[in-house]
């Protein structure tokens, strides 16, 4: 099994497969932090990231945008005061791709003490 944060995502076409639920279970392993959130029947993926105060959760919400931007792909994020909720899920296919998982272990090395 690819480790999630060595891929890159791919653009996504509207026709793209939703992730199966036994692919999910199996990379869901490499991002214990992450729980499945669904939202208007849309499944995500979501972690809390809690910080010191306010400017280090902004440096942290900056770095996940410019993470966006290389893939492409992007999350919602809720910045508050030491905290960075952000959840990851594909508009287009309305759902849950391989993409959501490698971005989501990609957010966790931005992370890092
Ligand atoms: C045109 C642009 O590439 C697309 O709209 C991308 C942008 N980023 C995206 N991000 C997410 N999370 N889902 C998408 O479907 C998506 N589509």
């Amino acid at each position: 099994m690819d480790k999630l944060e060595t891929l890159r995502c791919e653009a996504c076409q509207a026709r793209a497969p939703l992730v199966t639920p036994d692919e999910l279970k199996a990379l869901m392993l490499q991002i214990p932090e992450w729980k499945l959130k669904t939202r208007d029947n849309i499944m995500q993926l979501e972690r809390v990231y809690r910080f010191n105060d306010f400017v280090e959760a902004m440096v942290f919400t900056q770095k996940v945008g410019e993470l966006a931007e290389i893939e492409d792909h992007h999350p919602a994020i809720l910045t508050e005061w030491g905290k960075v909720t952000v959840t990851w899920w594909t508009h287009k296919i309305k759902g849950l791709h391989r993409n959501d998982l490698i971005c989501a272990a990609k957010t966790d090395l931005l992370n890092h003490k």
